[in-house]
């Protein structure tokens, strides 16, 4: 289900009031007697050191994820429609906001995620804020396929993954927020997994453009893992529909999805943004997480810097220009997953305390 939303002529970005997913409310479908919120969105779109480089930092997020802003627009609907218990499939960020936000709104909330495939961060979220795990064998797309079917099944449970529309509506301002600040960037670099969050974003702009906020929208280029790329791939090859990857693979774990449930959506995304898609390697993703941190001082999870990859990725093969206004989403913070932050080198040295400047003598005389 898609949901169609038309700007008031009234609106304009100068009469907005408050910060946030919320400030847009006014373009956010549907009806809020109780609205369930953790203050999510309102995060930092950072300038980069070079060019027309812009970062959205979603890592600022409540839970640290870009999910939270879906998550306060569904949960606020389940509430108002009377659902006591929700459930959603998650490679572990979808799962760390759903708990927070159904921690938030007293209700039962129940989480199916692949076994030992959730960074530490996530689970240990999870945990916290009190959700019963299900783990199991398999890919999170096992765990998606029996959300779906208990949703169809047993009409009391909701479902917080983002098939449900409400989800998107939130993830929507995004664009809001990009546009408010900058107007319309060149592309619009986004990592793609249940492929949810592209079609979003350009939802967004698109109701902008259509309200005569804006004047065109960006072009959205989808960023996949290679081993988890079956949108990238069918963009790529000129494919009306993606194949399917039975076993994905990819140490950007958040993405490890083989089998994403709004394909049709994010392809027409690309497609009617005149934009494209690219994959990226795991080598490709950790250099980028790496380079992130080290040249721009911004962490930020695997997945989430995918798109960072993408980005130098179409510089190389001319996709982008580098004088081109770029905004890089990054979807989630490094602190989701530490194990990928500590396989970076380092320098750690074993010192005597009382002789630290040896070590800064030591490196000035080699000229570092
Ligand atoms: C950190 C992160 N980035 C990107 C994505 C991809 O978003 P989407 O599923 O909306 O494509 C996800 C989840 O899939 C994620 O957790
Ligand atoms: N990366 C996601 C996968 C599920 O995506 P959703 O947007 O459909 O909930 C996660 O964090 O679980």
């Amino acid at each position: 289900m898609e949901i169609s939303v038309k700007l008031p002529p009234s609106f304009s970005f100068s009469k907005l009031k408050g910060r946030g997913v919320w400030r847009y409310s006014e373009a956010i479908a549907g009806n809020y007697r109780k609205v369930i919120t953790i203050n999510e969105g309102g995060t930092p779109l950072i300038k980069g050191k070079v060019g027309e480089v812009y970062y959205k930092f979603e890592g600022a997020n409540p839970t640290g994820s870009f999910k939270d802003r879906g998550m306060t627009v569904a949960i606020s609907s389940a509430v108002n429609e009377g659902y006591k218990i929700v459930i959603a499939a998650s490679t572990g960020n979808t799962a760390a906001s759903a708990a927070a936000y159904s921690a938030r709104a007293g209700l039962r909330i129940y989480l199916v995620l692949p076994k030992d495939k959730v960074a530490i961060g996530k689970i240990a979220q999870a945990v916290l804020y009190g959700a019963t795990i299900l783990e199991v064998e398999g890919s999170f797309d096992v765990g998606m396929k029996a959300v779906m079917k208990l949703y169809k099944d047993m009409g009391i449970v909701y479902p917080l993954n983002s098939f449900n529309p409400w989800r998107l509506e939130g993830q929507k301002t995004i664009a809001y927020e990009i546009a408010e600040e900058i107007r319309v960037p060149d592309f619009v670099f986004v990592p793609v997994g249940n492929a949810g969050n592209i079609y979003a974003i350009w939802k967004g702009f698109t109701e902008l453009r259509d309200a005569g906020i804006i004047d065109k929208i960006p072009r959205m280029i989808g960023v996949q893992a290679e081993g988890a790329s079956p949108i990238a791939k069918a963009i790529v090859n000129n494919l009306d529909t993606p194949q399917f990857v039975e076993n994905p693979e990819t140490i950007a774990t958040a993405i490890r999805i083989g089998k994403p449930v709004n394909w049709r959506k994010a392809m027409k995304a690309i497609k009617e943004s005149q934009g494209t898609a690219v994959y990226v390697s795991d080598s490709e993703i950790v250099e980028a997480q790496k380079e992130l941190a080290r040249t721009e001082g911004i962490g930020a999870e695997p997945a989430s810097v995918a798109s960072f990859a993408g980005y130098k990725k179409a510089i190389q093969e001319g996709l982008v220009d580098k004088s081109s206004e770029v905004v890089i989403v990054l979807t989630g913070h490094a602190l989701k997953d530490p194990d990928s932050m500590i396989k970076s080198s380092a320098r750690r040295i074993l010192v005597n305390p009382d002789h630290l400047e040896n070590v800064i003598l030591g490196d000035l005389n080699a000229g570092n």
